[in-house]
């Protein structure tokens, strides 16, 4: 039996939702210290009392005796007020600022159209070292949705890096080897974050043998090369690569449809999941960095103090395939491979 002890990790990219789904979820993520809190609820947390009020939501779902950390996120739009945000970041009740494009992905539709009117924004959370969290796709019709995340970083990041090179940016769910190489490019000033799914599966899983809505999110799993290079960066130890699992619950009747919600609900297994990826590229000892380190240091917090061990038994380990939210079920994702590790001491 193989043991790996690390310092507790983080999620820097987590949707907990609200009510019965926050209730449903907020247990399966009490094993990490913190986590970046996506913000697009509906209505979206847009200010700061709608964050300091969610926060408070979140802090009552928790399970008895944890001490996980919501970090909170603003939802930027067109009207946001730069007064606002810098506010909430200087008390302590924001950590970052998300920008969504207007119809990127789930619950976008109050997105930024035109980047130009939030760069006064931006460059006021440049000032004053605030993160800028991007959903990397551009939303044009003409654009392939297998290529919407590289004509993103040619139409939109790379300018904003150029016009705002201060703003510290972290590129979430990094999905393409062009996003890896973007990152890389930035020399520290741009940060990615990898899901475990994108290091798991490639875009035949959604689409072989059936349609398969569970393992449908955005950005879209895209080809086995870019898996590849996701796995290479994930599993490298560079500092710019961290954990952001887009754990992204949605209750199965609004993914078993006609028109299914984009996510993946991976936080019951995301240690697991990560634990197995690590040790096929022989890489457990940079497990830690991805999953514990390179996040704060990124976001200029000191790790955990804190230690988590995970196990790999010798049988596989049974793991509910779905989970309760009211009266629904919530489809855990499924890696497709039999699941060994495990998360022993969860405190
Ligand atoms: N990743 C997803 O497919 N969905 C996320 C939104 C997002 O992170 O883009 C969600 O909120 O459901
Ligand atoms: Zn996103
Ligand atoms: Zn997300």
């Amino acid at each position: 039996m193989k043991k790996i002890t690390i310092r507790q990790p983080d999620d820097w990219h987590l949707h907990l939702r609200d009510g019965t789904v926050l209730q449903a979820v907020a247990p399966y993520t009490a094993h990490f210290g913190r986590a970046i809190v996506m913000p697009n609820l509906v209505p979206p947390v847009v200010t700061t009392a709608d964050a300091a009020a969610y926060r408070e939501r979140i802090l009552a779902a928790l399970p008895e005796g944890s001490s996980f950390q919501p970090l909170m996120t603003l939802y930027l739009t067109e009207n946001s007020s730069a007064d606002d945000i810098a506010a909430g970041f200087r008390d302590g009740i924001v950590t970052a600022v998300k920008l969504y494009p207007a119809g990127a992905t789930t619950n976008s539709h109050s997105g930024v159209r035109n980047i130009e009117k939030v760069y006064p924004v931006l460059e006021r959370m440049a000032g004053i070292g605030m993160p800028l969290c991007v959903h990397g796709e551009v939303t044009d019709p003409d654009v392939d949705i297998f290529d919407r995340e590289a004509v993103f970083i040619e139409r939109v990041l790379a300018p904003l890096r150029q016009r705002i090179p201060e703003l510290r940016i972290v590129m979430e769910h990094v999905t393409t080897s062009d996003g890896v190489d973007f990152v890389r490019a930035q020399n520290g000033a741009i940060a990615g974050t990898i899901t475990p799914h994108h290091l798991i599966i490639n875009r035949n899983a959604i689409l072989v043998g059936g349609i398969r809505p569970h393992y449908y999110c955005l950005p879209v799993a895209k080809r086995e090369k870019h898996r590849l290079a996701l796995r290479a960066a994930a599993t490298s130890g560079e500092g710019t690569f961290f954990l952001g699992t887009d754990s992204a619950p949605h209750i199965d009747p609004l993914k078993e449809c006609a028109c299914g919600c984009a996510g993946v609900f991976n936080a019951p297994n995301t240690m697991a999941c990560l634990a197995h990826v690590f040790e096929q590229e022989g890489a457990l000892d940079r497990l830690e960095a991805f999953a514990s380190l390179n996040g704060p240091a990124f976001y200029r917090l000191l790790p955990n103090e804190k230690r988590i061990t995970l196990v790999r038994r010798d049988e596989p380990v049974t793991m509910p395939a779905k989970i309760t939210a009211g009266e629904h079920t919530i489809t855990v994702f499924d890696p497709m491979f039999p699941i060994h590790w495990e998360v022993e001491d969860a405190d």
